[in-house]
């Protein structure tokens, strides 16, 4: 997919909010991007502008260009009803945020398996093989839980079923808002793993969005850090853990908690996450920011590359005036410690 220019914004009372903010990026096919940030930041607007699914009376502006693999060029803003309706489950499928709640109680989950079948005109035979199918590829047992109503299922076999569900028209991208949220660390961690196994089983691609920044880099090949309606640095997992150039992405690893981190040496990010219909000028970090200089306040730093590429084939991107600084400047305190390792 090829997103440029891509904003959200809300006309309130008090005036315009803008909850996503000239967002420029390339998914490649078969990567895993995962966009971390702040509640409130912007992230959830993001995946819904993915499939234009932005909720009213939200309007989405800039171009979203998605590439299937059946060839030709999809854009996204500018469908029907009807290839929208498409688009979602068959080419580009969607798992909101705490959708897990979002099953018919009065339903079994082999029911909502049917109905998303019949929806789009798929073989209920052929498409209940492959139900069955995905729900032995999530680690559950088709027969218990196709006749299963959800309140019978834990929360982790609800995600579980969900993200099966998610795949049953088998989509090409995946987006996920907060897929593992209020699940235990446990349940996050095999979700995780999970995704990892269908992303090569099925060659997805997916968008990955979470508040959790250790969560992230334990899937996602790249990192896409969100501040204030806007990426602040995008760039390979590794390099955002163990290398970002943005006061933003070292203040959101040095505030995440560890187990291992001694109460007196967290350090919660100062200040507070600005209000979209008032986003500081300049650099919209700069209030919070200890290397703020008077450009910061005058001048919205570019995307600047920051190292072009770490043996990843992946250009890093920070907006900072002073990224180069930034590394000496803000040490990393907690070392991050990545699932996978
Ligand atoms: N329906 C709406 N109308 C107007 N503003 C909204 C609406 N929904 C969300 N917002 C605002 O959009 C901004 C971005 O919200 P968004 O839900 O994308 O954040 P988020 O990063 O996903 O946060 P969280 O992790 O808490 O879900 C917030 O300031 C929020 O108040």
């Amino acid at each position: 997919m090829s997103i440029r220019d891509l904003s959200v914004s809300f006309d309130l009372e008090r005036g315009e909010s803008r909850v996503l903010n000239s967002v420029d990026v390339d998914i490649k096919r078969g990567e895993i991007l995962g966009v971390v940030g702040e509640s409130g930041s912007g992230k959830s607007m993001f995946a819904s502008a993915l499939l234009d699914a932005v909720p009213e009376p939200g309007l989405t502006f800039g171009e979203i260009e998605y590439y299937p693999e059946r060839g030709g060029t999809v854009d996204v803003l500018e469908q029907t009803e009807e290839g929208l309706r498409q688009m979602r489950w068959e080419d580009v499928a969607m798992v909101f945020q705490g959708a897990m709640d979002s099953w018919n109680p009065t339903m079994t989950i082999g029911d909502h398996f049917e109905e998303t079948l019949k929806a789009h005109g798929e073989p209920k035979q052929e498409g209940m093989d492959r139900a069955r199918q995905l729900i032995s590829d999530v680690y559950l047992s088709p027969e218990r839980i196709l006749n299963a109503y959800p309140h019978e299922l834990s929360g982790g076999m609800k995600q579980r079923a969900l993200i099966a569900l998610s795949l049953i028209l088998e989509p090409e991208v995946l987006v996920m808002d907060e897929p593992t949220a209020a699940l235990d660390l446990l349940m996050q961690r095999s979700i995780i793993a999970l995704l990892s196994e269908l992303r090569e089983q099925y060659n997805l691609t997916m968008v990955f969005i979470t508040h959790d920044l250790e969560l992230a880099s334990g899937l996602a090949d790249r990192i896409a850090v969100m501040y204030a309606f806007e990426f602040c640095e995008i760039g390979s997992a590794e390099t955002i853990i163990h290398d970002g150039h943005h006061p933003y992405t070292r203040a959101l690893i040095n505030s995440t908690p560890n187990l291992n981190t001694p109460v007196d040496e967290m350090e919660p990010i100062e200040g507070e996450s600005p209000d979209p219909v008032n986003v500081p000028p300049g650099c919209s970090y700069h209030p919070r920011c200890p290397l703020s200089e008077e450009i910061c306040v005058d001048v919205d730093p570019e995307m600047y590359e920051t190292d072009a590429d770490d043996g990843s084939g992946v250009t890093n991107r920070a907006a900072c005036h002073f990224w180069e600084d930034v590394p000496e400047e803000i040490p990393l305190h907690i070392e991050g410690v990545r699932y996978d390792e």
